[in-house]
């Protein structure tokens, strides 16, 4: 599949169906509109409506796998006078009527091989038609500043900030707000880093527009540079940012700085309603979709057998593993769950019970000569060397026995396809490496003491105390390839649960069947 192709534009009504053939072909597409020469040079914000209506209509056609980018330095110039310079090289071209002589030029001037794909020729093809209403807000001004998280950037956002660059002529101040802003959001651990955040920001600015200076800085509080620049005319905000707006004013009169024009989008709307994504086109849903599918690729493990497959399953306190692991038993995997083998392996006669009685004493053994928990507890908590002596003891034994118990699966007539290993320690342990993957289950910190007071009977400084000991969710995603929330319904857990399931069912399949032709 050729990567980026440019289509050129001249009649909106017929965008769905040029999306839905152009998919196929390219995964990313620059949108050249052909405005008619009469109505050029006109100021940028009149096609503002034109534009966000294209994103909007676009979403019903095709899924963000497509990512479109209408470029908005052409519609600057004389029509004649326009030469297009791409920031990525492209592909192919498609026209969606028959311009054979503007697409040549662009070809030769792209340095394009391929000919152009002509999608159709539409009889009572309409020009592109800019806003002429003195409706829209059509003032330009030499410095121009918005906002945001822009966590991997959706049409809300394209809309958002290509009505920022139609405003601007010098240059587009962005603030991109730091992780110390974001721990509210929904699946916050899902964030990309801000350096990540900014990099596609500033591709997709000078993808749009190569002619504007962007200043793109972290914010660490909501109004960023806005509080101190003097040189700033206009913010861009939305219907649901329009206060922070205002009170970016009231700041800068505290500060004797001018006031600036504030212009307001309107809010994309996304048509989901099942009570778990945001009813609005926003970066929470695309995070959330994320659950269940494999977010980054596993590490080659060549040095581990390729049957059974192995899922390493953790996650914080009261996050839902257990009943995550019975969700994939249920499905089909065969489940060890490790705090069963801890238990399996300090019973007498072990050699890990031996030697938690050699470093312990007898004194932690009760009457029937077991170890008695209640005794060994209070020596190992809120005495962190002693724990680590405990686990540096019983980790290891835990880790043999697993893998006794994988070679006797492995030997058996009906070895399983996939084995989870369902363990609170994984990460902290370093079983991971024993793993093909490691699937993680998270909850927000207040939704998991909320769960350890109710089922644990403690109080919120002993359940806060608890959370605090566990590796973070942030920790656990960065070594994660498939994340889980249990923070919504039942029912929506088992779906992540039967994505995750459908994924890895799929692949090992494909695997199987490579495997055999070979
Ligand atoms: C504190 C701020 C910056 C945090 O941004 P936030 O986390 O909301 O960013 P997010 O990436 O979600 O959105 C960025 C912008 O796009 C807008 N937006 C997001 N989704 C949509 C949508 N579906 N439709 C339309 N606009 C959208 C947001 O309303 C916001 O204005 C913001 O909320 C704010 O208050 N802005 C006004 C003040 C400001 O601009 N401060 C920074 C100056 S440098
Ligand atoms: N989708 C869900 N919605 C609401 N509550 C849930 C959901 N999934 C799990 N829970 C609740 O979370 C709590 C913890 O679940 P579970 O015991 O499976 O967690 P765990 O991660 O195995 O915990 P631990 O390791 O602390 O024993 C339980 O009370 C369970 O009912």
């Amino acid at each position: 599949m050729a990567s980026t192709g440019l289509l050129v534009v001249s009649n909106i009504k017929q965008l769905g169906q040029s999306l839905r053939s152009i998919e196929k072909y390219v995964n990313s597409l620059y949108i050249h509109l052909n405005v008619p020469a009469s109505t050029l040079p006109t100021p940028p914000p009149v096609w503002g409506r034109l534009i966000s209506q294209l994103y909007a209509d676009s979403s019903s056609y095709v899924d963000n796998k497509l990512d479109l980018r209408v470029l908005v330095a052409p519609l600057r110039q004389q029509h004649d006078a326009r030469t297009l310079k791409l920031r990525k090289p492209i592909d192919i071209i498609f026209s969606d009527a028959h311009h054979p002589e503007l697409c040549d030029r662009l070809r030769s001037e792209l340095n394009i091989s391929k000919p152009t794909i002509f999608l159709q020729d539409t009889k009572g093809c309409t020009d592109l038609q800019a806003d002429s209403g003195k409706s829209v807000n059509q003032k330009v001004f030499p410095n121009v500043v918005l906002g945001g998280t822009f966590d991997r950037i959706h049409i809300g956002h394209k809309i958002f900030l290509t009505q920022a660059v139609l405003r601007t002529c010098k240059r587009l101040v962005v603030g991109v707000t730091t992780a110390a802003m974001t721990k509210g959001k929904v699946l916050p651990e899902l964030i990309l880093p801000v350096e990540e955040r900014i990099a596609q920001l500033r591709e997709f600015l000078l993808d749009i527009d190569n002619t504007l200076q962007y200043d793109i800085v972290p914010i660490d509080d909501p109004f960023g540079p806005t509080q101190h620049d003097p040189e700033m005319d206009m913010i861009v905000v939305s219907a649901e940012t329009l206060r922070g707006g205002q009170k970016v004013n009231e700041i800068r009169a505290a500060n004797q700085l001018c006031q600036l024009d504030i212009f307001a989008i309107d809010i994309v709307e996304s048509n989901v309603n099942d009570g778990i994504h945001e009813s609005k086109v926003s970066s929470s849903n695309t995070r959330i979709d994320l659950l269940g599918t494999r977010w980054q690729q596993p590490l080659a493990r060549p040095e581990l057998p390729r049957r059974p497959y192995i899922i390493g399953l953790t996650g914080g306190i009261a996050s839902g593993k257990s009943k995550m692991a019975e969700r994939l038993g249920n499905m089909g995997a065969h489940v060890i769950d490790c705090d069963k083998v801890a238990h399996d392996v300090y019973e007498p006669g072990q050699p890990c019970c031996e030697k938690i009685v050699q470093h312990f004493g007898q004194e932690i053994l009760g009457s029937d000569g077991r170890i008695d928990r209640t005794k060994l507890g209070p020596r190992v908590f809120g005495n962190p060397q002693e724990l680590q002596a405990l686990n540096a003891i019983v980790w290891p034994e835990i880790r043999v026995e697993v893998n006794r118990r994988l070679a006797v699966l492995r030997a058996g007539a009906h070895v399983p396809k996939v084995v989870v290993l369902e363990a609170a320690v994984l990460l902290k342990a370093g079983w991971e490496t024993n793993c093909h993957e490691v699937w993680s289950m998270i909850v927000p910190a207040e939704e998991a003491i909320k769960r350890i007071m109710e089922r644990n009977k403690l109080s919120e400084s002993e359940a806060k105390n608890r959370l605090a000991q566990q590796v973070s969710n942030v920790d656990i995603v960065s070594k994660s390839q498939v994340i889980f929330s249990s923070q919504w319904d039942y029912d929506f857990t088992q779906r992540q649960a039967e994505r995750a399931w459908q994924m890895l069912t799929k692949e090992l399949e494909q695997a199987e069947r490579m495997s055999s032709s070979l």
